[in-house]
């Protein structure tokens, strides 16, 4: 289990001034504004689960997951991994959890991916079965091998993130933290990614902790989510909670009734105000309704009535469509708070 409670991380960043002045005065007396990058966030992350953590840019992600993985103190609040608090016992927390930075590497930067691998199984004390079969895994799916004796820094963005990977699963930890881990890589390594990390919490009941700013990944690895804006949790519970959090939502329909395509667009709205309707392939036409002011039965039940029907379907909402109403709204907000200081 991971809990955070009242997480804060503040950073101080000293204030420059312009000018060449600007800079002297800088020196002598050195201002800060304070960047509030997490805001008080609590979350309970069960064993076993496999959690997106969502955000825009900037909104504390990362800063979240270096607070769980030990390498940044809080400012204020708690949070612990299995029991732990990762920033007072770094190297007992290390050994259960995996991690992978898209931004920054976990690997010895003048060493070959063997070497690496060699010194990791020393660290973590990896049995020889297990070491093993995760390297035979990984030969299979990332075709690590084909890394050679190459140093790290000499490895592309793609191929270092394949071993940073490996790397993160090589101890088969409890749980893995993997902030944007598929940056760089094709769709067929993604896909091998996304089986590696099913696999491990399928076979060993991994907890997974992705951010990503990829919606396949999430979509593919997860079945909750944790969404943060502006340092806050403003949504926790599963992908289909969060899906169903949409607020608007579309039915589309074909009919037989002898009128124009946008005729029957016009018979929609005016029946129905504050509902779009637009026509899409074919002559189909798109209903947006809010789900917040219709029902799917109101909107169908209207249908129905005005349309002599030959087919009709509501798509799942989109997870894609669903964040950009979330960041959306919240933009939205923090503009009007600024309109109204
Ligand atoms: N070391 C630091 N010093 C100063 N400010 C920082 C530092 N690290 C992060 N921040 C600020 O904290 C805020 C949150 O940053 P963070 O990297 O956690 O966001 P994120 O959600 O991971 O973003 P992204 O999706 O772009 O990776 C940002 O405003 C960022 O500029």
């Amino acid at each position: 289990m991971i809990v955070a409670h009242e997480l804060v991380k503040e950073f101080k960043i000293p204030e420059r001034r312009p000018g060449l002045a600007g800079s002297l005065a800088t020196l002598f007396t050195r201002r800060h504004r304070v960047v509030r990058a997490v805001d008080g966030v609590s979350f309970e992350i069960p064993a076993g689960s496999r959690t997106a953590y969502i955000g825009a840019n900037g909104a504390g992600k990362s800063t979240t997951i270096k607070m769980l993985t030990g390498i940044t103190t809080p400012t204020a609040g708690y949070c612990r991994v299995r029991g732990i608090e990762p920033y007072r016992h770094r190297q007992r927390n290390a050994r259960s959890i995996g991690v992978v930075f898209g931004q920054r590497s976990q690997l010895w930067w003048d060493l070959s991916v063997p070497d690496s691998f060699r010194i990791l199984r020393r660290i973590y004390d990896i049995p020889d079965p297990v070491y093993r079969r995760n390297l035979a895994l990984y030969r299979d799916l990332l075709d690590i091998d084909a890394l050679g004796t190459t140093p790290v820094r000499q490895l592309s963005l793609g191929q270092r993130m394949r071993a940073e990977i490996a790397a993160s699963l090589l101890h088969d930890p409890a749980v893995v933290f993997w902030d944007e881990p598929t940056i760089g890589l094709d769709m067929v390594l993604k896909e091998a990614v996304r089986e590696l990390v099913n696999h491990a919490h399928r076979e060993l009941g991994t907890t997974v902790v992705l951010t990503s700013h990829d919606i396949a990944d999430i979509a593919a690895i997860c079945d909750s989510a944790l969404v943060v804006d502006r340092g806050r949790v403003v949504h926790q519970g599963s992908i289909q909670d969060l899906l169903r959090s949409a607020d608007r939502r579309a039915v589309l329909f074909d009919h037989r009734d002898p009128i124009a395509p946008d005729t029957a667009c016009a018979i929609v709205e005016q029946g129905l105000p504050g509902v779009r309707a637009t026509v899409v392939d074919g002559g189909r036409v798109h209903v947006d309704y809010p789900a917040t002011e219709f029902t799917s039965r109101r909107v169908l039940a209207f249908l129905l009535e005005r349309f002599d029907l030959a087919d009709c379907y509501a798509p799942e909402p989109d997870l894609e469509d669903v964040l950009r109403q979330i960041y959306g709204q919240r933009r939205d907000a923090a503009l009007r708070e600024v309109d109204a200081a």
